[in-house]
């Protein structure tokens, strides 16, 4: 399992592991992680042009370390200052000893000329130095924007943890200069910009093709939209010692192997679980056919459908059980999926509701529920919402829900007294209590008609298979995004082609 703790957790375990060490040593081991992996992108340290954008807190301390040993090892090393009267004086200290310069870094000072000079000043001097940058001129590029134009390699200390709110003006001019470089881009502890906790992003950020994360993942490295501004993500491990349950968690093969419902010797059809799929209609008969099609690769025993689309699930599916006497006469089932392409069917739903056996609702459906009527439930719901149809629950713009994915997928589940899974690039399965789980293994080839009902069917398949549904989401999920990867290889794919592959990714998993 991949897990991720939030800031007030990281700071806690942080000053409980401070309090045992000598002063200074977890920052050492940051840097020393940091170095590593910056000596990995560079290839060769020797000769390398490194620029480092300093803040005024312990994220800039990192990156000051791991670019005096950077310097020692032979490369040119300049660090911007933010604030140099604020600057890690100790960072300072070691990148002068090593060899780096410093220049001072504010908004808007101009590199008359900008020469490649325009850096270099004594080692040992003091960051609030008057030697120390801007050089004039009232147009062009700043001396900073020029080095981060000429730099190999630059890492992001500008803010790590302690981040508020969106970069302040001078800080998001450097974010832009180093976007517009060709230099690789690190990410120290987390990319400038975004937030930690929650993955929002307010206004500009630091987009690094590597983050260097210490200690833990934060939940932001795991959630888009921040996610995609982490690029890579490596962990360097400075011994912290973090309480059992994260704020978040992302399920890796091994979780899904084992929460994987798999037929033992005693098996039948009904023990494993029968699915009733409660969707499509007269308009959206495809709707039907996908979902079933996602359900018989989920692991239940079998498939019974309900509604009018029969016909075409029989031609499709031969195995499925279909009826047409509605959810509640249709037979035995351990789970039920309500909602694609229902049309405005909502006495469907409000059957399927009063069932006590768990309901996975998805797409129409989820407009036709009565909210009390979920809440009231005693058995397990699980809803799935795109963005969206979350946004219309929630009574907010599309927007909002995508720009802050983790507080509207609680703030549903909370809602709802349900499990809700918001699909979309970084998946996320919330319930009323407990970690969040986020799935990464999609691929915006799944962003296809269709791709959600076969979901659906697979997530209610698990349910019948008697997963609880946090973890039926969240597998779910894990194989879709799979088999979504499987599916399209780099190409267009449709739905169809999504279900095909599920038993692939089954295949993979449990090897
Ligand atoms: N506490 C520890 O033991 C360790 C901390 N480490 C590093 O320390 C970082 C946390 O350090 P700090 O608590 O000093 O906090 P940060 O360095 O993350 O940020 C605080 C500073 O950034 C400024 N700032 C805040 N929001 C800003 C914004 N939007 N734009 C521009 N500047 C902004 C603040 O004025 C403050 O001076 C971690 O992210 C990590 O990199 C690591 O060295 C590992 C050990
Ligand atoms: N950008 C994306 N990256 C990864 N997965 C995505 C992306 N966009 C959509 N998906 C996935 O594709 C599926 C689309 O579901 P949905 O929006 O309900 O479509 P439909 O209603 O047409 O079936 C979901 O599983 C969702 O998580
Ligand atoms: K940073």
């Amino acid at each position: 399992m991949r897990t991720a703790y939030g800031v007030e957790t990281v700071r806690a375990t942080e000053r409980q592991l401070m309090a045992r060490l000598p002063e200074g040593t977890l920052m050492q081991r940051a840097a020393a992680g940091l170095a590593v992996a910056s000596a990995d992108l560079l290839g060769r340290v020797y000769g390398s042009r490194v620029v480092l954008l300093v803040g005024s807190g312990d994220n800039g301390g990192d990156a000051l370390y791991a670019g005096a040993r950077l310097a020692r090892r032979g490369a040119g090393v300049t660090a911007l200052l933010l604030a140099p009267e604020r600057a890690h004086a100790g960072g300072l200290a070691a990148l002068r000893r090593a060899g780096g310069t410093t220049v001072h870094s504010p908004a808007g000072g101009r590199a008359a000329g900008a020469t490649e000079g325009a850096a270099d000043r004594p080692a040992g001097g003091s960051a609030s130095d008057p030697a120390e940058r801007p050089a004039g001129g009232p147009a062009g590029p700043t001396a900073a924007e020029v080095l981060i134009e000429r730099a190999d390699l630059v890492l992001d200390g500008i803010v790590g943890i302690g981040g508020k709110g969106g970069l302040r003006p001078d800080a998001a001019r450097l974010a832009e200069a180093a976007e517009r470089s060709r230099a690789a881009v690190i990410a120290v502890d987390l990319p400038s910009g975004v937030d930690a906790d929650t993955g929002q992003v307010h206004g500009a950020a630091i987009r690094a093709d590597l983050t260097v994360t210490f200690g833990t993942h934060k939940p932001g490295l795991l959630i888009d939209p921040a996610r995609d501004f982490a690029g890579t993500v490596r962990l360097v491990d400075i011994g912290l010692d973090l309480p059992e349950e994260p704020a978040l968690e992302a399920l890796q093969h091994a979780d899904v192997a084992r929460l994987l419902p798999v037929p033992g010797p005693e098996s039948d059809k009904y023990r494993r679980g029968v699915v009733g799929i409660a969707a499509g209609s007269a308009r959206y008969p495809g709707a039907a056919v996908l979902a079933v099609a996602g359900a018989l690769h989920g692991g239940a025993g079998a498939v019974r459908y309900v509604g009018p689309a029969g016909d075409a699930v029989l031609a499709r599916f031969p195995e499925t059980l279909v009826s047409d006497l509605g959810p509640a006469k249709a037979g035995r089932v351990q789970s039920w999926v309500v909602g694609p392409g229902a049309g405005d069917d909502a006495a469907t739903v409000a059957q399927v509701l009063e069932a006590d056996v768990p309901v996975l609702i998805d797409a129409d459906g989820l407009r036709l529920a009565d909210r009390d009527t979920v809440r009231a439930r005693t058995a397990l719901t699980l809803m799935t919402p795109h963005a969206g149809e979350a946004a219309a629950l929630l009574g907010v713009a599309r927007a909002e829900v995508e720009g802050a994915r983790l507080s509207a997928v609680r703030e549903l589940a909370a809602r709802y007294r349900a499990t809700v899974l918001l699909k979309g690039s970084t998946t996320l399965v919330a319930a009323e209590e407990g970690a969040v789980r986020v799935n990464a293994t999609g691929t915006s080839w799944l962003a296809t008609a269709g791709s959600g009902d076969v979901l659906s069917g697979l997530a209610g398949s698990l349910l019948a298979a008697g997963l609880p549904a946090r973890d039926a989401g969240s597998v779910a999920a894990y194989l879709h995004g799979l088999a979504g990867r499987y599916a399209a290889d780099g190409a267009p794919v449709g739905a169809q082609d999504v279900a095909k592959a599920i038993a692939r990714a089954w295949r993979d998993v449990r090897d």
